[in-house]
Formats: structure tokens, sequence, C-alpha cells
């Protein structure tokens, strides 16, 4: 298929992100040191330093492909972050936008908090909570013969993620926040709006959190609506600005293919193409990752080293196991076999 594949490596650009693995390798090594010798610290009932902070040049996904597309993109991103604006990523299944979205993170350069939306996140789990108290006991002897004794209990509040960004001035990536029960975010609304935390349930002086003034949020979610996910409040989706993200575009595809699995550039060529054939015609969604597992498949079933054309039934069948996940019965995989071996 298609030109000389000889004449032309692979190439994984994005060197601006992209560190020698080694020392990447090093610097995880030393940051597991000191994070287990917080996880001790943790264990002991105190907190670590820096809890859930990363560094950033730790958290870029590693390989990361960086074209002029993905550019324009952290670009764009970047540039509402500078305008102190929030960001919501918001793209199909698949398509990049984490990896993105912690790229964007990484090149500001401040720590970066990571957060997941899931249903069980509620306020305290973004905020904090009190963590049960600590006991300790006063001896008061001060009358000869009188020892009087007093329990002390001293309430412990412990920050998450959200608090430690807020303060510590870190770039929060809050990954399918929508997933979470939209109650959760109306903290997020002084945040972004008055620059203020409130912590409910946090009792003195200190309830609020003035936010730190490198603070700033990326939000990513799905554009297609399905189980689990909730209408974020329009409060919210007020305070944001948004960026949709789709799919790459072929090139971008392939070289994110090409730096995931070790295939010749024509079969890589071969998958994308027929992973955005399908893209086109299927009800599912197929994204960038159908297309990385499939070329996982691929490299499986036969073999890393060849270059010939993959057979079309190889395709079939990579492609029915690696979507039919997202079809219910038995009948609907018979049916998408046949949606893909008529795309392909
Ligand atoms: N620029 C990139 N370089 C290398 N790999 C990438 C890049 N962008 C995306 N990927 C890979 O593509 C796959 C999908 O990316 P990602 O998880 O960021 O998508 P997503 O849109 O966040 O998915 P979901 O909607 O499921 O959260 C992952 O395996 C990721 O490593």
């Amino acid at each position: 298929m298609a030109n000389d594949s000889s004449s032309r490596e692979r190439k994984v650009r994005g060197k601006k992100i992209r560190s020698d693995r080694e020392a990447k390798e090093r610097r995880r090594a030393k940051k597991n040191l000191s994070t287990n010798g917080q996880k001790r610290a943790q264990s002991q009932n105190q907190r670590g330093a820096d809890g859930p902070l990363s560094d950033p040049s730790d958290v870029v996904p590693e390989p990361f492909v960086s074209t002029e597309q993905i550019e324009g993109l952290q670009n764009r991103i970047n540039g509402w972050l500078d305008a102190d604006q929030p960001v919501h990523l918001i793209g199909p299944t698949g398509c990049g936008k984490t990896a993105l979205a912690l790229s964007a993170a990484a090149q500001r350069g401040r720590p970066v908090v990571f957060i997941n939306g899931d249903e069980a996140v509620d306020t305290a789990a973004l905020v904090g909570q009190h963590a049960g108290g600590e006991r300790y006991k006063e001896d008061d002897r001060y009358v000869s013969g009188v020892h009087k004794q007093t329990e002390v209990v001293r309430e412990r509040w412990v920050d998450n993620p959200l608090s430690v960004a807020a303060r510590e001035g870190a770039t929060l990536v809050y990954n399918e926040f929508s997933r979470s029960n939209p109650v959760a975010h109306n903290v997020l609304l002084s945040v972004f709006e008055e620059g203020v935390l409130e912590r409910p349930g946090k009792r003195g002086d200190d309830r609020q959190i003035d936010v730190h003034p490198e603070f700033r949020a990326i939000l990513t979610s799905n554009s297609v609506e399905y189980a689990g996910v909730h209408e974020p409040q329009d409060a919210l989706l007020d305070r944001v600005v948004g960026v949709n993200v789709d799919f790459y575009d072929e090139e971008t595809e392939r070289e994110i293919v090409g730096a995931h699995v070790d295939l010749s550039p024509d079969r890589i060529e071969q998958i994308v193409a027929a992973t955005r054939a399908l893209r086109e015609q299927l009800d599912v969604v197929v994204g960038t990752r159908a297309a990385i597992t499939a070329a996982k498949g691929i490299a499986i079933f036969d073999g890393s080293d060849g270059d010939d054309d993959i057979e079309a039934d190889r395709l079939v069948d990579v492609f029915t196991d690696v979507l039919s996940p997202k079809v219910v019965g038995e009948g609907d995989v018979k049916d998408l076999r046949n949606d893909i071996e008529s795309t392909l």
C-alpha cells in the first residue's frame, strides 16, 4: 500500500515535552523513593509534603507525540490558562483529551494535581474532611498532691486534591469531571470567579482558602452523553471556555499509533485507514485508543516484523474484538462484525 516505507523513518516528535527515557526513569525512581517516604509518613498519620502534587515533568504520558495539530491545541489551551480562564476539553471517547490536558499542564511548568471524575466524588473528596481526632493527655500538677489529667481530642483536617491545588497554585487536571455529581462542583464556582475556596465542614477562620494566583484548571469530558454522566450545571459551564477536541488528522493518528506499537509504517497506515473508515461507518465510537489496541493485536497475531499488507480477515477479527465491548449482546456482535466486514 502507498509509498516506499523504507524512506520514511518513523519519528516521535515532541522534543519539547519528550524527555530522555532513562532520565525520566531515574527521576521516577528518585520520586518513588521520596513518595514511599511520604507514604510511610502518611501511614503514620502525617501528610506527605506534596500529597497529590506531581512534578510537571512526570505527568506527560509516555510516549507523547507532538505534531503541528497537537501543538496548536496546546497553544490554545495554554493561551486561555494564561488569560486565567479554566478550560473545558470536550471530545469523543479515546480522541486524546487526557493526554493533551496533561501535556498542556506540563508545559505550564507548575505542579500538577490530577483528579478522575466519579459518582463517588463529592465536595469532601474534592476539598477535604476531618480525618478523626488525635487524642492526647494533658497533665496538671500545679497544686501539690493534686494530679489532674485532661484528655484532649484535636480534630485533624486533611486537605484533598482541590484544596492542595488551590493553595499551591497547581494546574488541576480534572478528567471526565461530568462523571461526578454536579453538587460537588459548587465549590468550583467561587474558585473560578472570586478566587476563594470554601472548605465546608472546616471550622475556624481558615475555612476559606485564597486561591493561589498561579492556580489553573483543565476539565475534560466526553461529548457523547452516556450512562454515568451528569449534565454539568450551567453556572459552571459559564465560568469555563470550551476547546473542542475531535479525532486528530490521519498523519497525527499514524504517529500516535506508531509511537505505541512497533509495526511497519505501511501496517500502521493500513490500521489507521481502517480505523477512520470504521469511524465514519459504525454507530459505536472508534477512537485513537481503538487503533492502538488493534495495532497491538496485529503485532501479536501477525508478528511485528512483517511489512506486507494485513489480511482483510485478520483486520475484521481484530477490530471485532476491539469494538465488541461497545455493543450489548451476541446478536449485536454478529451485526457489528458484518458492518466491519462490509466497511473493510
Ligand atoms: N499525543 C499523543 N501521543 C501519544 N499517545 C497519545 C497522544 N494522544 C493520545 N494518545 C493515546 O491515545 C489513547 C487515547 O488517549 P486519551 O486517553 O488521552 O483519550 P481521551 O479522549 O482522554 O479518552 P477518554 O475519553 O476515554 O478519557 C491513549 O492510549 C493515549 O496514550
